[in-house]
């Protein structure tokens, strides 16, 4: 897939603004025995500072291995095995702190925030650091919020320890402001008496307000990044709106987000753009209501209309024929044509890049863009 049909919407509209992240031709293997699974296979796109990108896609389309890639948390039988992630730090539009929000930085945060800066300079990609910059990177620049916050939380330790603890390994403050700072991050997350809380354990939570502790730990250190998989997947729709304006709120004060979903209503509601991933691949990327008003490729066509959204009840479903390809076998050219009802050989059956169709646009069908497809 080539990378240079990626286009920049903020440049399109002559924005100066660099992306945060640039993801480029990423790859990412799994072998499975004698069998090698591209689980992701050439994905493209950008992200800039304050807005928020879905990724959507079936189960099993690459969303999570994608964003576990660009975290490089990936199961040891995964390799990447090409691509770029460049992540900008610098372009993120940093909101002045408030009153009391603003830390004087200790000593060691002084020597290691000079560590930082020449850890990661603007536009450093993320698959080149060592595993001792990463760590630095991730955590601190790039903050992450999971489906389920038990499996991204310490069990053992009180939020107290977790959310100090997390503050001083990043050296963001010394011990005595890391418990004031932690109990403001709770309390900015909409948790009661944060005071109180935060000498409880993550268990004695419910799934709410777990996610909610989850989402002010990954804050804390203000990253300039935050990659969300499924954040509100486990949590009822009334916590779910809850969190979702949180993450509006994070990404009004300048964080970029990757959101991981598989509710076409949280990207319509959150997110700025949406990338459809179809086995490994991305197969179309625009502006997210121009995707979701008359999506272009037969694959978002039929994932929407196997999909419902909030307000949409009486809309007759259409699941989308035929099931996901095994990645180890798949289907020559375009991986959807064999569960496509307009696909047509032998064009089909060659390797489709992603063709532009207008500005931020772009489709992996050559129908979709030679149709002018109004489907
Ligand atoms: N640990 C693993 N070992 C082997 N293959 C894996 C592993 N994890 C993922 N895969 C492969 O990668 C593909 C993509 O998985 P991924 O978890 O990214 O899908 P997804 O789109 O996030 O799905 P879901 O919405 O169900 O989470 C899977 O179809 C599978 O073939």
């Amino acid at each position: 897939m080539s990378t240079d049909l990626v286009t920049d919407p903020a440049r399109e509209r002559g924005a100066a603004t660099a992306p945060l992240l640039s993801v480029r031709d990423l790859r990412t293997r799994f072998r499975n025995g004698r069998e090698i699974v591209p689980a992701v296979d050439g994905v493209s796109f950008d992200l800039h500072a304050g807005r928020a990108l879905a990724i959507v896609g079936e189960s099993g389309s690459g969303k999570t291995v994608t964003a576990r890639t660009l975290m490089r948390l990936l199961p040891r039988t995964a390799t990447v095995a090409g691509g770029q992630v460049w992540f900008n730090r610098e372009a993120a539009r940093r909101e002045e702190p408030g009153p009391g929000r603003a830390a004087a930085p200790s000593r060691r945060a002084g020597r290691r925030e000079r560590a930082r800066v020449v850890a990661d300079q603007p536009g450093r990609d993320l698959l080149t650091l060592s595993e001792r910059e990463m760590r630095r990177v991730r955590g601190r620049d790039i903050g992450m919020v999971f489906q389920n916050a038990m499996e991204a939380m310490n069990p053992t330790l009180t939020l107290e320890r977790q959310l100090t603890e997390h503050l001083l390994w990043h050296g963001v403050c010394g011990k005595a402001e890391a418990r004031e700072r932690a109990v403001r991050a709770l309390g900015d997350v909409g948790i009661p008496e944060p005071e109180r809380r935060i000498r409880t354990y993550p268990f004695q939570l419910s799934g709410g307000m777990r996610q909610r502790a989850m989402i002010a730990m990954a804050m804390l250190t203000e990253p300039a990044l935050l990659i969300a998989d499924e954040p509100t997947t486990a949590v009822d729709v009334t916590v779910q709106r809850q969190i979702l304006d949180l993450l509006v709120e994070v990404k009004s004060r300048g964080t970029g987000i990757v959101m991981i979903t598989h509710d076409l209503g949280v990207a319509r509601y959150f997110c700025d753009d949406v990338v459809v991933m179809y086995a490994g691949r991305v197969v179309e990327r625009a502006p997210t209501h121009e995707l979701l008003d008359a999506p272009k490729h037969p694959y978002a066509v039929g994932l929407l209309g196997s999909c419902v959204e909030l307000g949409e009840r009486h809309r007759p479903l259409v699941s989308i024929q035929g099931s996901p390809p095994d990645l180890a076998r798949r289907p020559q050219g375009c991986a959807f044509h064999p569960r496509c009802g307009q696909a047509e050989r032998p064009r089909c059956l060659t390797d489709q890049e992603l063709l532009p169709i207008s500005a931020g646009r772009e489709a992996a069908c050559w129908k979709a863009v030679t149709d002018g497809a109004e489907r």
